[in-house]
């Protein structure tokens, strides 16, 4: 993208805060006056003191102080309101990605490094100083002060003053060379940053799995390569910028001799005073200062206009396109997948041709070999994915029936990872259902046969349950998602492999206290247990993403010759486990 496009992506976000920048502007202006009037005060003053007038001396050393206390006043004003709108902006660039973020599609999510998502979000919204107050703020300044240089120097001596002029466009060349090497060479630091983001995450993720396998040294030199990939471009860029400061550094103190030199020609030619003289030795500064910082204010803008360009392709990505969530009132639903077929976007068919009923109230089991689609299954029911052709229709109890086309409000979902946020149990449940009351909390807990083990702990129901949930048991953790999949009451609840992690006394347990309570819930539940599916109504068996039969036990032992092999391998198992248990 153009700098100039990039630059109008970013004004709405400058625009939200007209009294900062007001504020600011004004004072820029002042700070140019007083630029001015110390150049005219050193002017005066040094003349003054030539032609020694004692009297105006003492005049000029107030106004000296007096110039000094605006210049203080000016530059905390200046600073203060550079920082708050910058940070303001930066605030609301951060708010808008993570808004942005949360309406991505799964595909994109799960398809993308968290570590990566993490470093756009917080890299890129850091370097956006390079077009925010700071520099904004320079860019007008130093043509406008330049600008009022000129005349003033104008007025004392017209050909000295495009001499001083004429050494400003050669700085500008050389910033405008380096610039784009200084962009290009941002980019590549950036994505650097975001692979260290990406290996340190998973660290910390596969912590326990990096002991035992002893991956220390292989994840260390692997860290180590990205880490010198890194130095590399930031030497690259340290070099860069140095060169382009130091030409910009040489060329205004070369100036400054220069200027000195033939203004004492001038001087001893009797063409201007040395008060003069002076005056132009302080305004030189202004005059070269919008070319020599604009090399610098360049690179910093090149670098800030790559993150500035990440954050649009960001923004730009298309959200979920069926992502509201309405509230209905909950009432028992007919669910029926016609001639449904899905695949991710790596293309393949993941599900064909499914064809499925599940009646109001009923108890589902979906059993198969991993890997035959059953969770995918699920999440088109959820909503959280679009079938590729066919569709996913729900009929509400005395109403329509209609296409799913957005997140299911019907559904809620106890997931296989039994993922928790790093809060209190208690938010953790609460984040079921947001206006919870703490009865209801608790009553969550109960059906769930979480409530006994929470009062065990040190904080109840306050207790941080820790990244992930890791403060706590895989057992407890799954309880807890049970508890925030009850306690909004929808109409059907998926479970995927949910209960895993208990043992089968205290799976057979919750399971038969939640169907007893809550006996106008559909539930479906993805297991590899058999004995689980044996409690329910109906039991689909996938394989291949296709369902290969689906009825109640006794239908599918007639008709299924794979669920009987099925059943006869849990039989076996189960007899074999019974006789060890009593010898
Ligand atoms: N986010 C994804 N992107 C691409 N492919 C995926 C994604 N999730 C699952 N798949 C693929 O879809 C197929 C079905 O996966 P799914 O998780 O639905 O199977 P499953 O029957 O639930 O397996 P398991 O019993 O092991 O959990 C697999 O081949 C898997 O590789």
């Amino acid at each position: 993208m153009k700098t100039k496009e990039l630059l109008l992506f970013m004004l709405p976000y400058l625009k939200k805060y007209p009294r900062s920048y007001s504020i600011l502007f004004i004072f820029i202006v002042v700070s140019i006056f007083i630029q001015t009037g110390s150049a005219w005060f050193f002017q005066n003053m040094t003349n003054s003191i030539f032609e020694t007038q004692q009297n105006s001396l003492t005049f000029y050393l107030c106004i000296g102080i007096v110039l000094i206390v605006i210049i203080m006043v000016t530059n905390y004003i200046n600073s203060f309101y550079i920082a708050k709108t910058t940070s303001l902006i930066k605030k609301d660039v951060r708010t808008e990605l993570f808004k942005h973020l949360l309406q991505l599609p799964t595909s994109y999510i799960s398809s993308t490094h968290s570590g990566q998502l993490q470093s756009q979000i917080h890299q890129d919204t850091g370097q956006l100083d390079g077009v925010l107050g700071h520099n904004i703020a320079q860019f007008i300044i130093l043509p406008i002060s330049g600008t009022v240089a000129l005349i003033y120097l104008s007025f004392i001596n017209i050909p000295l003053a495009f001499i001083t002029l004429s050494l400003g466009p050669m700085i500008l060349l050389a910033s405008k060379l380096f610039g784009g090497f200084i962009r290009n060479n941002g980019e590549v630091i950036q994505e650097n940053v975001a692979r260290m983001s990406k290996q340190l995450q998973e660290t910390f993720e596969g912590h326990t799995l990096i002991k035992i396998f002893r991956l220390d040294q292989t994840l260390t030199n692997k860290y180590v390569e990205i880490n010198e990939d890194l130095i590399r471009t930031q030497l690259k860029e340290g070099k860069l910028s140095g060169l382009l400061q130091a030409i910009a550094i040489g060329i205004g103190y070369g100036a400054q001799i220069l200027i000195f030199a033939i203004g004492s020609f001038f001087v001893a030619n009797g063409q201007i005073t040395i008060g003069d003289l002076l005056a132009f030795v302080v305004l030189s500064q202004s005059l070269i200062s919008p070319f020599s910082n604009m090399g610098q204010l360049w690179a910093e803008l090149q670098r800030s206009l790559s993150a500035v360009t990440r954050i649009h392709h960001f923004l730009q990505l298309p959200k979920t396109p069926y992502l509201e969530k309405i509230d209905v009132e909950q009432k028992p639903v007919f669910i029926s997948f016609e001639h449904v077929s899905f695949s991710y976007e790596r293309g393949e068919n993941v599900l064909q041709d499914i064809h499925l009923d599940i009646q109001p109230s009923q108890r589902v089991a979906i059993i198969g070999e991993s890997g035959s689609g059953k969770s995918t299954l699920m999440k088109l029911l959820l909503g959280m994915y679009q079938p590729t052709k066919g569709g996913v229709f729900i009929q509400p109890e005395g109403g329509e029936k209609e296409k799913l086309e957005a997140l299911n409000p019907y559904t809620s979902y106890v997931p296989q990872d039994a993922f928790l946020f790093d809060e209190s149990i208690y938010e953790n449940i609460k984040y079921g259902k947001l206006d919870a009351s703490d009865e209801e909390i608790k009553t969550a807990a109960q059906k769930v046969s979480a409530a006994p083990f929470i009062r065990n702990l040190s904080e109840e129901y306050q207790f941080q349950v820790g990244e992930r949930g890791n403060q706590l048991s895989g057992g407890q953790r799954q309880r807890i998602t049970l508890a925030r999949a009850f306690i909004g009451d929808q109409s059907v609840v998926v479970f995927d492999e949910a209960t895993s992690a208990l043992d089968i006394q205290t799976e057979e347990t919750i399971l038969h206290q939640l169907m007893q309570k809550n006996q106008n819930q559909t539930m479906i539940m993805i297991t590899h247990r058999l004995s689980t599916a044996l409690y329910c109504d109906k039991i689909i068996l996938m394989g291949k993403g296709s369902i290969l039969a689906q009825g109640t036990h006794e239908e599918l032992m007639t008709s299924s010759n794979q669920y009987r092999e099925l059943y006869q391998r849990y039989i076996e198992a189960n007899t074999r486990e019974h006789v060890t248990q009593v010898r």
